[in-house]
């Protein structure tokens, strides 16, 4: 079961997740921006571009401080930048061509390379920003610490690209690393380790949906045997929020 004791949990109905995250995520860019200059924040495939369609609105548009923005993201499906499965393409469409960011803070991957190649790759680009500060290192861990990491969750219980018996789940010294054998499609995938999932100040995990809802109560429920999933393994350093529709709390 996920260490609930310094996580939140909260339900919402209609909209009001989608308002609740806009203002979750403009509140930690204002604290992050304002205490140092930066604000890292890695970006999740899946439903969560949708849930983040309040921030490029007024008030948000015109007050949060983009140019100090840095993304990334969590996972990245191994395809063309202009692909329909392409993470950074969702991103790009939902969110970060209607906000002023610097084209040099968005850190899509190389997709000109194999999986291999391109989480070497984002590994390295990651360590070059460690080395320029804008990415800190956790003094517990030693992995990079995001300011924020937002996640989503697939009805096996999958965060990220980590999957349920996958022997990633147990990598431990990658920051970045791929799977060719992913259960959701497209198979090729680049995605950060749970020490780096871990390292972070905050994470939000957001998960909607009747199909989410027994993964949700393993996670979260009271069970005699629970199964540790991998959504079960999100345990950061920093603080946990976890945004629920009513049908992902269903089982709860
Ligand atoms: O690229 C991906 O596939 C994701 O990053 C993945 O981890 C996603 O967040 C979950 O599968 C939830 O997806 P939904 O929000 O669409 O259910």
């Amino acid at each position: 079961m996920a260490d609930t004791n310094k996580a939140a949990v909260e339900v919402f109905e209609g909209d009001d997740l989608a308002v609740s995250l806009a203002k979750y995520v403009a509140d930690l860019s204002n604290k992050f921006t304002s205490e140092r200059g930066a604000f890292t924040v890695c970006l999740s495939g899946g439903s969560m571009l949708e849930y983040l369609r309040k921030l490029p609105e007024p008030p948000y548009l015109d007050s949060l401080e983009w140019s100090k923005w840095h993304v990334f993201w969590l996972d990245e499906r191994v395809v063309p930048k202009t692909h329909e499965d392409s993470n950074y393409k969702l991103a790009l469409d939902g969110l970060l061509c209607k906000v002023p960011i610097p084209p040099g803070n968005v850190y899509a991957i190389n997709d000109a390379l194999s999986p291999e190649g391109a989480a070497d790759d984002y590994e390295r680009r990651i360590k070059e920003l460690v080395d320029k500060n804008v990415i800190t290192l956790s003094p517990t861990s030693g992995f990079p610490k995001f300011d924020l990491i937002l996640l989503g969750m697939g009805p096996d219980g999958h965060v990220a690209s980590l999957f349920p018996g996958h022997p990633l789940v147990q990598e431990n010294k990658r920051w970045v690393t791929f799977i060719k054998d992913s259960p959701k499609p497209p198979p090729e995938r680049i995605t950060l380790t749970f020490p780096v999932i871990n390292a972070c100040a905050y994470a939000a995990l957001v998960v909607t949906g009747k199909t989410e809802a027994d993964a949700i109560h393993s996670a979260l429920g009271k069970s005699e045997n629970p199964v540790k999933l991998p959504v079960a393994l999100v345990s950061p350093e920093g603080e946990l929020k976890w945004f629920l529709d009513k049908d992902a709390a269903s089982k709860l």
